[in-house]
């Protein structure tokens, strides 16, 4: 099957998140920017291409903390940490409507959002030691 990756970008305790723009598949939706592998590349290639042609941003990949089946089930989505290495964002307009920084509250809050994305926000991202340090920016932590 397929693989996506969907990059958990997070800056003094808030976790980047993209609206996605209209005329792409599921227009308008929240969640943390994503993209699909190219043949031959691995997921830290694409998460670094992708954040790089959608956001501008560079970012240093983690660790894959989660994964779980797209909605339907087309593609595997791999849910990676990833440290922010540049302080500015330019979001490619034909992929991304709006883009904000959020905390899991507030990320509960956003309409439409996918249940995968509810689900990282409510249960996965709480229990990753990274994020536990966040009192602590997290961002501090993550790019040390
Ligand atoms: N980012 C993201 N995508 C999700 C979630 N749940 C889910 O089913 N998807 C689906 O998984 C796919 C993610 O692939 P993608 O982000 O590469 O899609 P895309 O259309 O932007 O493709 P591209 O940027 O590679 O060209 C999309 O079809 C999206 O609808 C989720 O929680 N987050």
């Amino acid at each position: 099957m397929k693989t996506a990756v969907v990059a958990v970008i997070v800056r003094a305790g808030k976790v980047l998140v993209v609206q996605r723009a209209a005329g792409i598949p599921a227009a308008g939706y929240w969640t943390p920017p994503s993209g699909k592998l190219n043949a031959k590349e691995t997921e830290p290639q694409a998460l670094v291409r992708e954040m790089q042609e959608e956001l501008a941003l560079a970012v240093r990949p983690l660790r894959c903390v989660w994964q779980c089946p797209a909605e339907g089930a087309a593609y595997r989505l791999h849910w990676w940490l990833a440290a922010p290495m540049s302080s500015t964002l330019d979001p490619a307009p034909a992929e991304i409507a709006a883009v904000r920084w959020v905390r899991p509250a507030q990320f509960a809050r956003l309409q439409p959002t996918f249940t995968a994305g509810r689900h990282f926000f409510e249960t996965i991202l709480p229990g990753l030691p990274e994020w536990r340090g966040h009192r602590a920016p997290l961002g501090s932590t993550l790019e040390q």
